[in-house]
Parts: C-alpha cells; structure tokens; sequence
C-alpha cells in the first residue's frame, strides 16, 4: 500500500508538472515535492523491518556469570516528577531480577530536592522488604504502586502466608507514601538537620554537589538490595548544565569510580520495570558473540501505562514505532529514546567497533595502552577516573571492588560531578552524552551509528518498561516541541545524518531514515501552506488540485489509499479506529502548531536571538487522575504562542468555508463561473474536523476555552491573509 501511494505521489507531480498555469498550483507542486520526499523516506525506513527475539536459557550457556550493571534514573523537579513515581521507579529497578551484588543504582536529581534524597531514604527501608518479597514470590510488576493497584495480586498465590504478607506489604507501602506525603507539606528549609543539612543552603540554579550513599550492599550479597546512590551534581548560574545530557554525564563519571560497570541501563524517573528479567533479555543481545562486536545499545520500547481513552491526544506512539521502528531495526538499527537502554560504557567513552585498528586514532594508544596525556584531554583530570576510564577502554574483565567508595569523604567523586570539570575536554562532544540538542538521545544514538555501531530492538514479552505520558494536550504539544526542535537541531548540525554517511559509516538507508525523524519540524512549512491552499483558491475563486475527470481521481485516490494505510495499521497494532483518527487528527494539529513553533525555535537558536530549552513533561500522581469522562480528551487552553497558528489556520478555512456558502448560495446571482471545485471545499471543511478542538475552544469557557487575545491575534492574522489573497487577484 505504501509503494501504491508512493507512485500516486509521483503521478501527481508529474501531472502538476504538466500542468503549471497557476501561482496555487505552483505552490502545491513545491508542498507535493517535499511530501513525496518524505514518503520516499518513510517507505524505506518501513521497507524491510526486523525484530529481534531473545531466549534466556541460552545467556547462561554463553556466559557463566552475569556482568554488572549500573543503572541510571535522572529526576529533575519534584513538582513535575513527584518523588512517589521516582521511588516506585528506583524500587521497581533494586527489585530486577539480577544478582544484587551486580547493581548498582545511581538517581540524578537536577532539582536538587531533600523531598526526592528523603524519599530516596525511605524507599531504601522498604527495599529491604520489598525486594525479597518480590523475588521469593516472582512478582512481575515491581513498581509497588502498580502492584498494589490491582487487587487481583493478592490472589496470585493460595498459600495463607502469602495473603497476610501481602496485606503487611501493602501497609508498609502506603505508610512509606505517607511519610512522603507528609514531609512534602512540611518541607520547611529550617528543618534540614542532619543528613539534610546539606540542603539548607542550596537554590535549584546555585549549589554544590550532593552524593549520597544511601544504601551500600556491603557484603556483596546477591540476594540483598543494591547500592543506591544520590547525586545531585553542582550548578552555578554562569555555567550552562546541557540539562538531561549534562546530568547522564556526571552520572557516567560517579558510576566509573564507584562500580565502573560494563553496561550501564537508563530509564527516565517515571519508566518502571515491567518485566524483572529485562536486563538479562538486553544481555542476551549484547552479550551474543556477533553482537558483541557491533551493537552499541539495546532500545526498549516506551509504553505508558496511563493512557487517555483512545490515545485522544496522539501521543502513546504505539502504530509508529511498531512500523517505523521496526523499519530501523532492519537497517542499522533503532535510534535511542533516552530511556529503557542499554548502553555499553566503553561506547559511552567514544570508542569505534573497529577499535582494535583504531585505538590510535581514537585515544593515542601506544602499544595497547592509551597515552596519559590523551586521556586527560578526553577525561579531564581525575586521576582516578583516567585510571577507571582506562580499565574500560582496554576491555578488561571487570573485577567486583569491595567497597563501593574509595573514601569516605568522596572527594573525587565530587570533583568529577563539579560543573567546571568537562571544560576542554571530550565529554560532551566525544565521549558521553553529547550536547547541543534537545534531543540528546538521538545524538548520541547518530554518533553511535555513524561510527558503524549497530544498535537492536529488545521487546520481550511482557513490555519491559512503562511511564507516563502526557496527561493533556498542552504536555503533548510541549513535549513535541521539544523533540521537534531538538531534532531539528542535528539536521542542521555538524553532525547532520548526510554528512554521517559521506564521511561516517552511517548507512544510506539508515541515514534516510534519520532524515525521516530529524525532519520533523521542517515538515511544518509545506503542511502549513498546503494548508491554507485550499482557502486561498476558494477567496481569490482559483483551484489547485485537478476538478476535471480522470486527474481528479489522482487525488482522490491518494488520500483514499492514505487513510486506509494508516488505519489498518492501527487496527493489526491492534488499536481501534478511534485512535486511528485522533492519531491522524493530532498529527496535523501538532505538526501545524508544536512543530512550527520547534520550527522557529531552531530559527532563532541558529541567529543567536534566542536558545531552546528542556521543559520537563508533567508526570501526574496516579491517584490524583480522577477525570469526568466529558472532559477526557478535550482541550486546554492558554496563552501560549502554540495556539496560535492553530487558531489562525482554523479561522481562515472557516472563512472559506463561508465564502464558499454564500457563493454556492447566491449562485444565480454569480456570473462567472466558479473556478474552486468541491475538492477545495472538501479539504476546508477536513481541516475543520482536523481542527475541531480549536472550534469547540473557540466557544469554551475557562480553561476551555482560547483566551481572547490568542483569538484576536488569530483573526488579525486571518484578516491579513484574507486581504492578501485580495490583493494577488486585482493584480
Ligand atoms: O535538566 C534536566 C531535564 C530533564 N531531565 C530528565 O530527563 C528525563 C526526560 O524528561 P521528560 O520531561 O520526561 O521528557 P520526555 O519527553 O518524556 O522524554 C523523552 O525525550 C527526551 C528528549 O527530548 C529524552 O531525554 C527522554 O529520555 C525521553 O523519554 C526525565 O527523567 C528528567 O528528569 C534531567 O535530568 N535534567
Ligand atoms: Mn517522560
């Protein structure tokens, strides 16, 4: 069906082609051209798609023992990431289903918040219940307040202990969730004594490192609870702190000294392990004797597990990653969402797959060991981190150290997470997670994959991971700004996938599908001008598209063949054919709106007017979702600039719309013909079904309802449009 479109496309452009009389048609061949390229795009990022499957009882044939594994969990605002999730996250992870004495779990916390380091503690307390709970009774879902939620898990077992153990357990959880609860209303700075003292001093932009040992499995049980370990890294305001990316780096850097282990997991504060054998299923991958060699990282797909009632906000991306990322999978492999991935640290160091031939093109090698001066250069000057830096470059086996800091002070590690201590050297640029985007993940997934690292998909069932997903369309539009912009951002950077495949190892049909993602705001442009084509041609009575048989039907059948495409999709990933239209819905909402506005973010960061920002997605407490079923799915408004485009757009085709009415109403009256067919007048009143949430705002109250001013922007901008249409035609 893809190729079916495809040549329709193609069809069309060469029918445009022959038949360029007018200013609207020349402008729809232009937005056509660049569809078509897209669609190229699309058809063969999904042409030839893979999936890999893993079997757990061969790892041991293959391995005799497991290697260690650091984890990493980055919160960054206990507002908008309560620290109830992030503790369900952290519980959820010390509970995998992995020998204790080969995790080690490190959380980031860039609000730098004694809520979350309090939280933190507590959890710590009730880990030591919690873990082996879950273990002696092979519990799947080991986020606490997801397991307690389904009251069928206390039947899972008909012993009698197991029922009284899961009531206690139960009580213990909410007791730890009150405890939370209550220090966040009293937070009160003149309380912070003690281990909390730290904190007295500190402001969200302006404070010194914070590491915490919270809980160190001293013995080295392998049934006991895995360290657990608080960072909180420097921040001064007159260093910049590359936001999630700046955070994974000082996490890199802690881990290296503390446990240096060879895979590093990381997982955003509110994704929790669905599946506790998930870090053997990715080791299957990693560990395999091919895979060995060339796979930089295991992805695991992102579900939610608080999904709005069919995906009424298009943003459970469940339909595209199924095709377009089983499509990467077939290539060179999956692009790195930033969480539910396995890393390799030596990769994370900057090494190539062809290192063996390298090394001294890489980090100065000589003879095998790398040059001290290279490696402060790429380092930085821990003499300490070089030292364990090095023991990972040169792929030695790792050795358990006994004790997780090598002083009680943790000086070094302080050093390493201090906010000058990247300045001339590699990390962020080379080594680590690298700056300059939004989208840090899929940098550094790109840099991976330009070096000639190959990457694999990890979907055991059941879902590996789950998180949360906006819960209202101002989180989704924030969300897809941001990685609109971000991914905006490298297509026009140095590292642009072009340039990976003509000077890197990136392959061609891996690089088309990058320029299929990081593509995204650009799409904007021709969206928004096919857009209002329809409402030019009714106002000034011209067409662009063919009203005549048969070229009508090239049309026609194309957005026939389109919406039967997408909505089998849906229907085989087994969603129903109202998401497929809320899915189809918000994609032109978003693209028209989220991801211009990326557009002319990235427009601004590149004239040095303005630069992007993170804004981190609200993760909602999951009590606190009580929702009326009128209000699900509905729209919010604010002042925001995101509505307006929107708000324009709608205006002007109910402008159209209108003029077409009174056209089609007074017809008698009209004496030349009409030149716009009901082609036009179709795609107007689409846009308005597209749009519907915009019209509902436009009469809503409240929160409801678009304020004013937006309204008033719009319909300037409406009226400009109309009077230029106008003015084209008395030229
Ligand atoms: O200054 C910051 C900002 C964010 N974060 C963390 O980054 C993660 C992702 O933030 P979130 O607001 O949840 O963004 P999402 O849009 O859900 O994130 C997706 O997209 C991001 C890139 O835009 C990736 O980094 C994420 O891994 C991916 O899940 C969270 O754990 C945050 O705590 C930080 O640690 N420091
Ligand atoms: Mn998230």
């Amino acid at each position: 069906m893809d190729s079916v479109i495809l040549l329709l496309l193609l069809i069309l452009l060469g029918y445009r082609l022959r038949s360029l009389h007018t200013f609207p048609c020349f402008v729809a061949l232009l937005c056509e051209a660049w569809f078509t390229f897209t669609w190229i795009t699309t058809v063969s990022t999904k042409w030839t798609p893979a999936r890999t499957n893993t079997y757990l009882d061969r790892l041991f044939l293959r391995v005799p023992e497991l290697p260690p594994v650091d984890v990493f969990v980055t919160t960054a605002d206990s507002v908008l990431e309560p620290p109830i999730i992030t503790i369900n996250t952290v519980l959820s992870l010390l509970a995998l289903d992995y020998p204790a004495n080969k995790l080690a779990c490190y959380v980031s916390d860039d609000g730098c918040s004694p809520l979350t380091f309090y939280a933190l503690l507590e959890a710590s307390k009730f880990a030591k219940l919690w873990v082996p709970f879950c273990k002696k009774n092979n519990v799947q879902v080991r986020a606490p307040f997801r397991y307690f939620a389904d009251e069928t898990t206390s039947n899972s077992s008909d012993l009698p202990e197991f029922k009284h153990e899961w009531l206690k357990m139960k009580e213990e959880y909410e007791q730890l969730g009150r405890k939370i609860e209550n220090a966040a209303q009293t937070s009160d700075p003149c309380q912070l004594v003690g281990e909390f003292g730290i904190f007295s001093k500190t402001q969200l932009r302006n404070h010194p490192t914070i590491i915490k040992v919270i809980w160190e499995n001293k013995e080295g049980l392998s049934d006991g609870v895995p360290h657990l370990i608080y960072i909180s890294r420097e921040k001064r305001p007159q260093h910049p702190h590359h936001y999630k990316a700046g955070a994974m780096n000082v996490l890199t850097r802690v881990s290296g000294l503390m446990t240096n282990a060879p895979f590093i997991l990381n997982v955003d504060c509110d994704m929790y392990v669905n599946n506790p054998k998930i870090a053997m299923h990715a080791l299957c991958i990693l560990l395999d004797p091919k895979g060995e060699k060339e796979v930089a990282f295991v992805q695991c797909p992102q579900r939610f597990y608080d999904a709005v009632k069919d995906d009424a906000y298009g943003n459970q991306l469940v339909a595209l990653p199924m095709y377009i990322g089983g499509g990467f999978a077939g290539l060179q492999g999956i692009i790195y969402a930033g969480t539910n991935c396995f890393h390799r640290r030596e990769v994370i160091y900057g090494l190539s797959p062809d290192h063996e031939n390298q090394n001294a093109k890489d980090f100065g090698f000589i003879n095998g060991i790398p040059s001290e001066k290279e490696l402060v250069q790429n380092f930085g000057t821990s003499r300490l981190f070089v030292e364990s830096a090095t023991h990972v470059l040169e792929g030695k086996t790792f050795t358990t150290s006994n004790n997780l800091c090598k002083s009680l002070e943790l000086e070094a590690e302080i050093q390493v997470a201090s906010c000058e201590y990247e300045y001339s050297t590699s990390w962020g640029k080379q080594v680590g997670w690298i700056y300059g985007s939004t989208s840090e993940d899929v940098l550094t997934g790109l840099i991976m994959h330009t070096k000639g690292w190959r990457s694999e998909v990890c979907s055991p069932d059941p879902m590996a991971f789950m998180g949360c997903s906006p819960q209202d369309n101002l989180g989704q539009m924030a969300q897809h700004k941001r990685w609109s912009s971000g991914l905006l951002d490298i297509f026009l950077s140095k590292h642009c996938p072009i340039f990976g495949t003509l000077f890197g190892k990136l392959q061609v049909r891996e690089c088309l599908a990058y320029i299929w993602i990081t593509n995204w705001a650009l799409r904007s442009v021709p969206e928004i001008c096919y857009a209002v084509l329809p409402a030019y041609c009714i106002i000034t009575n011209s067409s662009f598209l063919p009203n005549k048989e048969p070229a009508m039907w090239i049309p026609t059948t194309l957005f026939v063949m389109y919406n039967i495409s997408a909505l089998t999709e849906h229907l085989i990933s087994g969603l129903s054919a109202r998401t497929w239209w809320n899915n189809q819905r918000m994609g032109r909402i978003t693209t028209m709106t989220s991801c211009f506005l990326g557009f002319l973010g990235i427009m601004l960061k590149r004239l040095r007017i303005s630069d992007t920002v993170f804004e981190i997605t609200k993760k909602d407490q999951p009590s606190s979702r009580e929702c009326a079923d009128d209000t699900v799915g509905r729209f919010i408004f604010n002042e925001s600039l995101i509505f307006l485009p929107g708000t324009t757009i709608l205006l002007i085709q109910l402008i159209a719309l209108v003029i077409s009415w009174w056209g089609w109403y007074w017809k008698h009256l009209v004496t030349n013909e009409c030149a716009y067919g009901l082609g036009e007048v179709f795609c107007g009143a689409y846009l308005v079904l597209c749009y519907l949430p915009f019209l509902k705002g436009l009469f809503g109250k409240g929160k409801y309802g678009i304020p004013l001013p937006t309204i008033g922007k719009a319909a300037v901008l409406a009226y400009l449009f109309v009077h230029v249409c106008n003015s084209t035609v008395t030229n």
